[in-house]
């Protein structure tokens, strides 16, 4: 676990004692947006145009901002079209590697590199910053368009309607600003929520994220019991950008990030929404436990020193969702 600071690697866990013992998320650097005919988007420089082979993507299955890019990847039909990397669920000193003694990790498709942070120097050789998962590479320009999920999910939701005829929207324009609200509540208490609890390093932390927490999940859970989706009636990408933390909480939050005033399985709504998405077309086989587990209890060994992977829970996400 380290940052790379002008270029060189420095081993370094999340300095929490700068914020009273709070964990604070970096920010993305690179965020150009791939567009259908490669003009500018919204952040960064024109010249990405949406090509079938062209894009790679650089994930973990144990991530969660990385698994909404695998997930708009599957739903969108953009197997045949964007090709991927999977890192080893282990992240220690040297951070994401690609070895791929672990099932499911590809190692480097591309470059064969030993280190993701080899894909960032590529890019630029006097990078700073975290390494992180997702990246989506240009194989034209050889270099990162983006490592910010919630734009590359964004790109994949639109960019390569014409090369995949799959025209599905999970953004339309008659929802975005609910969706925006959405977004802006569930990312700050609950898919970043989760690991201000988790990385806390003051009980003061702890509590002040993990109230919020809960607060946001019974609301989730009445927002549920009115509509099929967060949104309403339509699936939209509010719903897929809580899936991946909802997936990963009654077997990793609740336990190792001490998120354990309910599970997942307690809320009637929630757990019927989860399930539903789990089971539809192609998003199963992107939600790895294997990997997931094994990342966050392995890996944080300030959290759980002895490395010991829990039995538990069993819980059967292909039971009928009910919500139809
Ligand atoms: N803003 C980024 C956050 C990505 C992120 O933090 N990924 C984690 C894995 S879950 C990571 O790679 N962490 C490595 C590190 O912080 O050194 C996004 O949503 O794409």
């Amino acid at each position: 676990m380290g940052q790379l600071i002008e270029g060189v690697w420095k081993d370094e866990w999340y300095d929490t004692k700068a914020h009273g013992g709070e964990f604070k998320r970096d920010t993305a650097k690179f965020r150009n947006w791939v567009t259908a005919d490669g003009a500018a988007g919204p952040t960064g420089e024109a010249g990405f145009a949406a090509e079938s082979g062209r894009y790679h993507l650089f994930v973990s299955y144990a991530c969660p901002w990385a698994h909404r890019t695998l997930i708009f990847r599957a739903i969108k039909g953009l197997a045949d079209h964007i090709g991927v990397s999977v890192v080893h669920p282990d992240m220690l000193r040297d951070g994401w590697v690609f070895d791929g003694d672990f099932p499911g990790a590809t190692g480097d498709q591309l470059f064969g590199s030993r280190f993701l942070r080899e894909i960032y120097l590529r890019a630029n050789p006097k990078a700073s910053g975290r390494v992180t998962v997702p990246v989506l590479w240009d194989r034209e320009r050889d270099t990162i368009v983006s490592n910010e999920s919630a734009d590359i999910i964004r790109m994949l939701n639109s960019a390569f309607d014409r090369i995949t005829g799959n025209d599905d929207d999970y953004y339309p324009e008659s929802l975005r600003a609910r969706i925006g609200q959405l977004n802006e509540r569930i990312y700050d208490s609950v898919n970043n929520g989760v690991y201000k609890a988790g990385f806390a390093t003051s009980q003061q932390a702890y509590d002040r994220a993990v109230a919020p927490l809960f607060d946001s999940l019974e609301w989730i859970e009445s927002l549920l019991a009115d509509h099929r989706y967060l949104a309403g009636e339509r699936l939209s990408e509010a719903d897929w950008r809580l899936f991946t933390t909802v997936c990963r909480f009654d077997s990793v939050y609740h336990t190792h990030f001490k998120c354990n005033r309910k599970r997942i399985v307690d809320f009637p709504n929630l757990w019927g929404w989860a399930r539903e998405l789990y089971q539809w077309p192609g998003v199963a086989a992107t939600v790895r436990p294997d990997h997931f587990v094994r990342h966050y209890y392995f890996s944080h060994d300030m959290i759980n020193p002895h490395r010991i992977l829990p039995i538990g829970p069993v819980e059967d996400w292909t039971l009928p969702h009910d919500r139809g």
